[in-house]
């Protein structure tokens, strides 16, 4: 991989990478653009195949965070993390106050967040060597595990698109496709089971599916055939490029809302899904309910607050699904065009000088 080519097709400011021996820390920190502010992204743990796949990792969903900050309306840019480990085996005191000293270094460009593989206990070990850390404890009066607001604005973002499929965006009856029952996803089957709708699961991990199963009667199925089982919606909730050359022709679904992020391998899959005349709820828009909660603590957490934001979500699939329509362009480029709009407006009108922060006279 040439790093700078890539970072530099796709304008990345900043990349990262934070050793310690002590602890087997080895972490990558993309900045992907901070026209909006400063970088908030989750931080991954994940075994990857070579140290170029969590390079490709960590850029392709810090650009990711940059457009979910735009289009969820907040004032941030798009960062992310990934730690090169098992996030069964590997994790250590020493790892997350490492890695939180690093952040610590970055003052206040890039603030984490947890991901997939990451939770609040590590979040609030990182805690321990700087503030530029969110979803720690309520205890620190925060919002804790973001993963349940994620799974009520995917929930909700899901009837949006169901109400653009099948003219009503009730989910009662209706049967999806779970990929990966996670953190997200056993939240969002949650929401999904009260509604009455009929859910087929799969995971690579057995305990995550007998969970589901016990809980909300889903029937499991093996990961490699959730693609083609009958459903009406499929929800991708695991890891990303899921919708790829193998998987396209195999799917059934009318609708595609779920919680992973990328999950278009290229942009041309985009373009083939809506060939297809599937209603695609991009995945950056449709997941931003975690990150809505856990900036919502860079202004004193408040849960009613950020959960009025969450409720946009909704609104939010609705509009890219208006703007597809009116401009007869994939949702997906729709979703594109509403957040780069935001954050051109804004690195526009940011070009008014500001010194320091301060009026220039003011240090006379
Ligand atoms: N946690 C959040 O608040 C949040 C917010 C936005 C987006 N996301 C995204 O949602 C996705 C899920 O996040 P999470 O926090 O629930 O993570 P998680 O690790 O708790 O859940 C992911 C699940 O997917 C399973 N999985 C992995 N590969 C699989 C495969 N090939 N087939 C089937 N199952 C597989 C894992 O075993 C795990 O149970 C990720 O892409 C994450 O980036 C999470
Ligand atoms: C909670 C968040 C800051 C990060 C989350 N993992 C996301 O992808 O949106």
């Amino acid at each position: 991989m040439k790093i700078f080519s890539y970072m530099e097709k796709y304008d990345y400011e900043q990349l990262v990478f934070c050793q310690d021996e002590v602890s087997g820390l080895k972490a990558i920190i993309a900045i992907h653009d901070t026209t909006l502010g400063p970088a908030l992204g989750g931080t991954r743990m994940w075994t990857y195949d070579s140290e170029e796949a969590a390079i490709e990792d960590a850029l392709r969903l810090a650009k990711g965070m940059t457009y979910k900050n735009a289009a969820a309306g907040l004032n941030l840019g798009g960062g992310k993390t990934v730690i090169i480990g098992d996030p069964r085996k590997d994790k250590n005191e020493e790892m997350f106050r490492a890695f939180g000293r690093y952040i610590q270094g970055l003052n206040g460009r890039y603030i984490t967040a947890e991901d997939v593989g990451t939770t609040v206990a590590d979040m609030d070990l990182i805690h321990e060597e700087t503030d530029y850390v969110t979803g720690i404890s309520p205890a620190f009066g925060s919002s804790g595990n973001p993963s349940p607001v994620t799974a009520y604005g995917v929930y909700r973002g899901m009837k949006a698109a169901a109400k653009e499929a099948f003219g009503t965006d009730s989910l009662e009856g209706k049967t999806i496709a779970v990929q990966g029952v996670g953190n997200v996803a056993y939240n969002m089957c949650k929401h999904l089971h009260e509604e009455g709708a009929n859910l087929i699961v799969t995971d690579i991990h057995k305990e995550s599916v007998d969970r589901a199963v016990n809980d909300f009667g889903a029937k499991a199925v093996d990961p490699s055939e959730i693609y083609s089982v009958d459903c009406d919606i499929f929800a991708p909730c695991a890891l990303g490029a899921i919708i790829n050359d193998e998987t396209i022709s195999q799917i059934k679904a009318k609708v595609i809302a779920g919680a992973a992020n990328n999950q278009l391998k290229e942009t041309r899959h985009g373009d083939a899904i809506h060939e297809m005349g599937i209603v695609y709820a991009p995945d950056y828009v449709i997941n931003a309910g975690g990150v809505i909660n856990v900036a919502d603590e860079l202004y004193g957490y408040n849960s009613e607050r950020a959960m009025k934001k969450v409720e946009q979500v909704y609104n939010n699939v609705e509009r890219v699904i208006e703007i597809a329509k009116r401009d007869n362009v994939p949702t997906y480029v729709a979703a594109d065009r509403m957040a780069e709009e935001r954050i051109e407006k804004m690195r526009r009108s940011r070009s008014q000088f500001l010194q320091n922060g301060q009026h220039i006279l003011s240090r006379r």
